[in-house]
């Protein structure tokens, strides 16, 4: 099950831990709009009447596998595509099948909160929002993608301030988290 912290300022590798202060999962999703839900892994495969619901309940119309392992194909430049600080115009949406990883995103004070994740857990990262990805030190994670309508994996690199999904992302996230009017995004689906 997911477990968020803030990053410490070690600059060593990035696949190493980095544990700062611990949060949980709400305190993460309340600070950076992340969206989580947990499915039993051992239910995903099959018929899942909570997956199906929340495919369905937000219009997931693509889905597909990845997997990141040293035998991937350009596995080192891939690892540096995923781990430069970025952004998407649409969510990722990511949801782990197998082997854990680290995605960090930049919380509303624009400080890294690393969240790691491990099988059954489903992460909906908002469009706009500055974050990365790194495997840990297992060199291993299996994920379902989902998307609405024609997937657009396309990373636009920080600095992206201008970007439409990023001023959406500040405009709509972190007002209504300035105002004190926290979002409500956890949900637990274990069934
Ligand atoms: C475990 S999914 C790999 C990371 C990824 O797909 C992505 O887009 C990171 O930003
Ligand atoms: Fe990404």
């Amino acid at each position: 099950m997911v477990r968020s912290w803030y990053m410490d300022n070690k600059l060593d590798d990035p696949q190493d831990p980095h544990i700062g202060e611990e949060i949980d999962t709400k305190q993460m999703c309340d600070r950076t709009g992340v969206e989580y839900w947990y499915f039993h892994p051992d239910h995903i495969q099959t018929e899942h009447s909570s997956l199906e619901k929340l495919k369905n309940d937000r219009h997931y119309s693509y889905e597909d596998e990845v997997t990141v392992q040293p035998t991937m194909e350009n596995y080192e430049k891939k690892l540096e595509t995923f781990f430069n600080e970025h952004l998407h115009s649409d969510e990722e949406i990511r949801l782990v099948l197998e082997g854990s990883g680290y995605f960090d995103c930049r919380d509303f004070d624009d400080r890294w909160i690393r969240i790691n994740v491990f099988p059954g857990d489903l992460l909906i990262l908002p469009a706009g929002i500055y974050h990365r990805f790194i495997p840990d030190k297992n060199n291993y994670i299996r994920a379902k993608r989902f998307f609405v309508g024609e997937p657009v994996w396309l990373p636009i690199n920080r600095p992206a301030d201008d970007h439409p999904a990023r001023k959406t992302y500040l405009e709509e996230k972190v007002v209504r988290y300035r105002n004190g009017n926290q979002i409500v995004v956890t949900g637990d689906s274990i069934s």
